[in-house]
C-alpha cells in the first residue's frame, strides 16, 4: 500500500450532471474519457491492459476488485491503456500465490487515476439509461460547476487518433516452438497479446505490422493470411486502414477481430454505428446461427456492424442473445472471417476458442 493515501478525495463528473465521490486508489490527477461499464467478476489485469480501452474510462461492475493482486503475466500489453478506472471497493491486500504487487501499487507504478468507493451502481444505471457518457476524474478539482463544465468540453472520441496512441510502431516476426508452414500478418491496431500467442500455439507464425503498412508492401511479404486485430475508437473514423484493408480484400485470406471485425466489413461496403452502452464483459451469449449452439463470449466494444448495410454474398454467423446485434461474418468467395467477440478469451470462458481453428480451415483452403 505504499504510496497511497485513503484519504485523498477523488471527483467524477458526467456530461449530464452528475457528479460523484469516492476516494483515490491510484496516483493523484485529472482524466478525462468516455465512460464505460465492464461487468467482468475477475480479469481486471486484462481489461486494465487492453490498449482497446484507450480513451476510456472503465468501471467496473464487480463490487470489489483487486482480491487477486497484479500477476504480470496475464498482462495483454506492456502497459495500461485505459484512460482511469473505477470500482466500489479497491482491495490493496491481495490474496493469491501468483500475485506480485497489489492494485493499487500497480496504480502508482503505471500512473494510473483510480478511483474506490464510487456508487458504480448508480454510475452503470445512468450509463445504461442514458448510453456512454463522456466525463472527468480528478482529485484536483472538486466544485461540481466546475467539473461539470469540464465534462462537456471534453473531445468525441471519434476525434481522437487512439489507434495511432496504442498500435505498434515496428514490424516484427514470431515463430512457433515447433515446425511451422503458414504464416500470416497481423495487422496491430492495439493486439492484445494473446492473439499472437494463440496463433503460435497452433503453429502459425506470425509477422506484427503497423496499421500504416500498405495493401502492396503486405502483399509482397507473400503471407498465407491477415489478421486484423481489436483496437480503439471510433472504427467509422479509421478511413486509411480501411482503405489498406480494401486492398488485400480477395487476394488472401483475412480475419478480423473486433475492430478488425468492423473495419473488414467497412471495407467491403457496410456501415458501423455506435451501440447505445456497448459490450463489455466475459459473460456475454451469442448464437452460433449456422448450428444453433451458444457460446458464452468475451467481449469489449461500443460499436458495431449494422446488418441492414452488409453486401450480397455476406454470410451472418453469430448474434447477440442480448441485443441481436451481428458479432460475426464469413464470406466464402472472398474468403474473409471476423468475429465481434474476443476468441483469445483473454480475460474471459472459452467457449469461441474454436474461431481460431475456423481460421486455420480458412488457411488451409478449407470452410470455417
Ligand atoms: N475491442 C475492440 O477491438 C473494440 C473495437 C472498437 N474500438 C469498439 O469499441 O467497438
Amino acid at each position: 500500500m505504499s504510496g497511497l493515501s485513503w484519504k485523498k478525495k477523488i471527483s467524477l463528473a458526467l456530461e449530464d450532471g452528475t457528479v460523484l465521490r469516492g476516494m483515490s486508489a491510484g496516483v493523484s490527477g485529472t482524466v478525462t474519457g468516455e465512460f464505460v461499464f465492464n461487468t467482468a467478476m475477475s480479469g481486471y489485469e486484462e481489461v486494465l491492459t487492453d490498449p482497446s480501452y484507450a480513451g476510456q474510462i472503465v468501471t467496473m461492475t464487480s463490487p470489489m476488485i483487486g482480491n487477486t493482486g497484479i500477476t504480470r503475466e496475464d498482462a495483454e500489453s506492456t502497459g495500461v491503456h485505459l484512460s482511469g478506472f473505477v470500482a466500489r471497493e479497491i482491495v490493496a491486500l491481495p490474496s493469491n500465490h501468483r500475485s506480485r504487487l497489489s492494485l493499487p501499487d500497480y496504480f502508482q507504478e503505471r500512473g494510473v487515476v483510480a478511483a474506490s468507493g464510487i456508487d458504480t451502481r448508480l454510475l452503470t444505471l445512468r450509463l445504461r439509461d442514458r448510453g456512454v457518457l463522456r466525463g472527468i476524474l480528478t482529485t484536483e478539482e472538486h466544485d461540481p460547476v466546475a467539473l461539470r463544465k469540464a465534462a462537456n468540453e471534453i473531445l468525441p472520441i471519434s476525434e481522437v487518433d487512439l489507434v495511432g496512441r496504442v498500435a505498434s510502431r515496428e514490424r516484427m516476426t514470431l515463430f512457433p516452438e515447433g515446425p511451422s508452414s503458414l504464416r500470416v500478418v497481423l495487422i496491430d491496431y492495439g493486439a492484445k497479446a494473446s492473439i499472437a500467442r494463440f496463433l503460435l500455439g497452433l503453429g502459425i507464425g506470425v509477422t506484427v505490422v503497423p496499421p500504416r503498412t500498405t495493401a502492396r508492401q503486405i502483399l509482397d511479404d507473400s503471407p498465407d493470411g491477415v489478421i486484423l486485430s481489436n483496437g480503439p475508437g471510433d472504427p467509422a473514423s479509421l478511413d486509411s486502414e480501411v482503405e489498406t484493408i480494401r486492398g488485400l480484400v480477395g487476394r488472401l485470406p483475412l480475419f478480423g477481430i473486433c475492430l478488425g471485425h468492423q473495419l473488414l466489413a467497412r471495407a467491403v461496403g457496410a456501415r458501423t454505428f455506435k451501440l447505445p452502452f456497448g459490450h463489455h464483459g466475459i459473460n456475454h451469449p451469442v448464437l452460433d446461427l449456422r448450428d444453433g449452439r451458444v457460446l458464452i463470449t468475451s467481449q469489449n466494444h461500443n460499436y458495431a456492424v449494422d446488418p441492414r448495410s452488409l453486401p450480397a454474398g455476406a454470410i451472418r454467423t453469430f448474434e447477440s442473445l442480448y441485443d441481436h446485434s451481428l458479432e460475426g461474418l464469413w464470406f466464402r468467395e472472398a474468403r474473409i472471417y471476423s468475429v465481434q467477440f474476443h476468441p483469445e478469451s483473454a480475460p474471459g470462458p472459452h467457449d469461441a476458442r474454436s474461431v481460431f481453428s475456423s481460421f486455420h480451415s480458412i488457411l488451409l483452403g478449407e470452410d470455417p
